[in-house]
């Protein structure tokens, strides 16, 4: 059997849009067993399932598809194995996904699962890809590239993604639908899809504070990544890229100027609060979100160090819902307050208690 373990993530951290993620421990997980038959008369592959089939439990479980060729991690998987020759799973796969994860709520529910699709394709076809090239085939898929560099690598992570020259450029901007088929489309097609370019992301995994826990807010309904990032502008502005200081009367670029702080800040033992809080704020993502969270703009301004002993710093996580709260102890009243504000808004939510997942990824053999 092998055990496929990928955790979720919180991109953004508040000023790192589509830079940091950090890794949490909540893990998807994929039990696989390949079955091989000894029959003589059984040589045709079965029709529709590609080799593959799969039980599923957990987030989703009423509607997450089954079908190889339309499940987001067996899609990805296919799309590995078809860059490698290969149109099938070997025969028989079985996979059981165990998937804690919400989907839809700004944990990387949809990261995990292209991360797990790429190392499925490794292990049960035996590719040999390090971990470095499976992060290429995850960023034709999942473009931005936080939530999938920190499931892959673990901890608390910075990437960028490698100036591609004009051919790879071309390659990397092949629409999604060319990468991924829709089922009807031809993944079953003759067709090879395209090959990612060779070292698109890049990435280093900064330190972190041990005595600092995630608190994630979880409310009870979905905003979908691709909807969040619709609602954004093509360009900044200089104002909204700007802060003008009121002491200097200079201008100096927000986000930029935070998230250059935050990365040393969370590393320090004791945490400054007072520092985080300041860094953790945003301007390129969360203003533009507002509409799709109710109560979002009472939330980030209400639950500050002072209100609140303990907490460090409060940021929408990913595109949302998710609200995370970094803290170092009172966490369970940190939580109740801002479930409290959801609620005045119509919205119930639960809580999870998170610690990093410092170690990514995993693949174990038995
Ligand atoms: N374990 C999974 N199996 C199959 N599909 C999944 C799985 N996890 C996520 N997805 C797909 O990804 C979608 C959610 O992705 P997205 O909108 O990016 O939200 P997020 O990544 O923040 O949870 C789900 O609606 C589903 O289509
Ligand atoms: N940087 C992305 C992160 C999306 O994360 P998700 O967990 O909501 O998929 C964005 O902010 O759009």
């Amino acid at each position: 059997m092998i055990t496929i373990k990928v955790p979720c993530s919180s991109a953004n951290i508040g000023p790192g849009f589509d830079v940091v993620g950090l890794s949490l421990s909540i893990w998807l997980t994929l039990q696989v067993n390949i079955v091989t038959t000894t029959t003589t008369t059984d040589t045709t592959p079965p029709p529709h399932t590609l080799n593959c089939n799969i039980t599923y439990e957990g987030e989703g479980a009423s509607h997450v598809p089954l079908a190889a060729d339309a499940n987001l991690i067996t899609r990805t998987a296919l799309y590995v194995l078809k860059c490698h020759g290969q149109r099938t799973f070997p025969r028989t796969t079985h996979v059981h996904i165990v998937n804690p994860i919400p989907l839809g709520r700004g944990l990387g529910s949809s990261g995990a699962a292209v991360v797990a699709g790429v190392l499925l394709a490794n292990s049960v076809s035996k590719l040999g890809l390090s971990k470095d090239r499976m992060m290429d085939y995850c960023l034709m898929i999942e473009r931005h590239p936080d939530n999938v560099m920190a499931a892959m690598m673990g901890g608390f992570v910075g990437s960028y993604l490698r100036e591609l020259d004009p051919a790879d450029m071309e390659r990397k901007e092949i629409p999604l639908a060319e990468v991924l088929p829709e089922p009807a489309g031809g993944i079953n097609t003759g067709l090879r899809p395209p090959e990612p370019p060779l070292g698109i992301g890049h990435y280093i995994k900064f330190g972190w504070a041990k005595e600092v826990k995630a608190v994630a807010i979880i409310p009870d309904f979905e905003v979908s990544t691709a909807t969040a990032r619709e609602v954004l502008p093509e360009v900044y502005s200089k104002k909204d890229m700007a802060c003008l200081s009121p002491i200097t009367g200079t201008s100096g670029i927000f986000n930029l100027q935070r998230l250059a702080v935050l990365t040393t800040a969370l590393t320090r033992s004791p945490p400054d609060a007072e520092l985080i809080f300041q860094a953790m704020q945003d301007k390129v993502h969360q203003p533009y979100r507002k509409h799709l969270i109710p109560g979002l703009p009472e939330i980030l301004a209400s639950v500050t160090p002072q209100s609140h002993p303990g907490l460090l710093g409060i940021c929408l996580s990913g595109a949302g819902p998710t609200i995370l709260a970094l803290a170092t102890h009172n966490f369970e009243h940190i939580a109740e307050m801002i479930m409290a504000r959801f609620k005045q808004e119509g919205i119930t939510c639960r809580y999870e208690l998170l610690e990093p997942a410092y170690e990514g990824a995993q693949v174990i053999e038995s």
